[in-house]
């Protein structure tokens, strides 16, 4: 048995999957949590990797692949050392930075430069941030990589020299720089010009590696020999592993959600909401991001007193609509719509619906109306949005996974919400440049589909009363 390890270092923790080549099955399963916050030490990702790994998780892999969040900016100085704590995508405090930038080009001249309109999540952003916060810091900065740019230069022997210039280069794919803010996808090259305008001087960008390019050997965790691919960003991995159809989108409930969809051509939203991002294979991945998704549902839960499983049997008993109750769920800021600074909201109280069972199905109905309006934001850039994939932390909610077709207004498959989706599409990944073929392995992916009258009236309320409060939420708000 041929064997190849798949890593996830996602926002809330690291999971790596080990799959037997031959069709992809799991052999193996380990994880390990990452600390809170959005602006974290990376050796935090070393370390949750090194005990994921340990107990001879890796022994006999002969490739590894590593997908991770997309957009945080890990700041290195000479010596390879980061600079500063990594800024994550979920990090807001470039909002500022990100609305000068946009103002300084115009949307459309970002959109047709990087396929997207930068938002506080933009790596791009977070230079800017650099720079004008702590100018020290960013004189220092020589280079930046992204968070599974960093693990695979790790894997591979790259770390800080503390007598000087690290000698190992780093390398990213074209999923995972396509969400830097400065890489375009349609050109498939960097945009040193942005870099510049953004952090003032220019950096050191990792080289971009072909889809399936063995980019060199693991020096630490592995056996000896274990060649390593590119990787990539986490949702570009999701789609490598779930290998989605013309007409599928796949929707992820992790920390984020995030809608999309497998694109032959590039995207470019002027208006902000689909990010055109590039996918690990070549083509295109059209998406859309909100920053509240699965830990409203655990926020919540905590609230009133509940494991997972009771939420999911009060927001059950709940009639679709919650009574009235509708919940922005911004409690971290959003990214679409765009209002870094604002919080959540909770509207349509009586003394009639003010229940524990129509507060936990107006959550799930919240994170997942938010999502609805990226399948009308996707089918505007010529997605065909015929059914979607659910996957990600939050699809183990049985409550999910019953009021999302409604919500969504489409039938849901729902590959097997416990398998690991990204590390699997890293894995796939790993199998691919092992192989040397000219595209990924046919590996299978089973899903059984649930499919359920539209509930446009739920959407409707949503999108009211978010037009009612948008200058309340367009205020500042301190973060933290
Ligand atoms: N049964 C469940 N119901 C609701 N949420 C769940 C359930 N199981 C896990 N989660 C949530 O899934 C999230 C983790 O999902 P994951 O996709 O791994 O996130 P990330 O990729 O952002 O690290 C956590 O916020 C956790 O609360
Ligand atoms: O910023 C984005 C997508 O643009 C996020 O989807 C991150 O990639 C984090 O993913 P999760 O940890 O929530 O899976």
């Amino acid at each position: 048995m041929t064997l190849v390890a798949g890593i996830d270092s996602s926002t809330q923790s690291t999971k790596i999957v080990i799959c037997d080549v031959a069709d992809g099955s799991i052999v193996r399963t380990a994880a390990a949590s990452h600390p809170d916050g959005t602006a974290v030490d990376p050796e935090a990702w070393w370390g949750a990797l090194c005990t994921a790994a340990g107990d001879g998780l890796l022994d006999g892999v002969t490739a590894i692949s590593v997908a991770g969040q997309q957009h945080g900016m890990v700041a290195l100085d000479d010596a390879g050392r980061p600079v500063r704590p990594a800024l994550l995508w979920n990090d807001v405090r470039s909002a500022d930075d990100a609305d000068d930038l946009v103002a300084e080009l115009g949307p459309n001249a970002w959109a047709a430069a990087t396929g997207s309109v930068p938002t506080a999540s933009f790596t791009v952003t977070k230079l800017r941030w650099l720079a004008r916060h702590e100018p020290a810091n960013a004189a220092r900065t020589r280079s930046v990589l992204l968070p599974h740019d960093w693990l695979t230069w790790r894997l591979a022997g790259g770390g800080p020299a503390p007598d000087g210039r690290p000698d190992l280069a780093a390398t990213t794919d074209r999923g995972d720089a396509s969400g830097t803010g400065y890489w375009s996808p349609a050109a498939g090259g960097y945009r040193p010009d942005l870099v510049e305008r953004a952090l003032g001087h220019p950096l050191e960008l990792p080289r971009v590696a072909a889809p399936s390019e063995v980019v060199g050997e693991a020096a630490r965790l592995a056996p000896p020999g274990a060649l390593l691919a590119p990787g990539t960003g986490d949702n570009m991995a999701a789609a490598l592993g779930l290998a989605p159809e013309p007409g599928d989108v796949v929707v992820s409930l992790g920390t984020s959600g995030t809608i999309f969809a497998t694109s032959e051509a590039a995207t470019h939203d002027e208006a902000g909401l689909v990010a055109g991002f590039a996918d690990a294979t070549g083509r295109f991945l059209p998406l859309v991001c909100t920053l509240n998704a699965a830990r409203v549902l655990a926020t919540v839960a905590d609230l009133l007193g509940v494991s997972p499983d009771g939420f999911d049997a009060l927001a059950l008993a709940a009639r679709p609509g919650a009574g009235g109750l509708t919940l922005l769920p911004f409690l971290d800021g959003e990214r679409t719509p765009n209002l870094p600074r604002s919080r959540g909201l909770l509207a349509g109280l009586s003394r009639g619906n003010f229940s524990r069972e129509n507060l936990a199905r107006a959550a799930v109905e919240g994170v997942l109306c938010g999502l609805a309006v990226g399948v009308d934001a996707l089918r505007e850039h010529g997605v065909e949005a015929r059914r979607a994939l659910l996957v990600g932390g939050g699809a183990r909610s049985r409550a999910v996974r019953e009021i999302a077709p409604a919500v969504l207004g489409l039938p849901v498959a729902l590959p097997d919400p416990g398998r690991e989706w990204v590390a699997i599409g890293a894995a796939r990944q790993a199998a691919w440049a092992l192989s040397g073929a000219a595209a990924p392995p046919d590996w299978p992916v089973a899903a059984g589909l649930v499919a359920a009258e539209p509930d446009p009236a739920t959407r409707a309320a949503f999108a009211d009363v978010l037009a009612g409060v948008l200058p309340l939420l367009r205020r500042e708000h301190a973060v933290g």
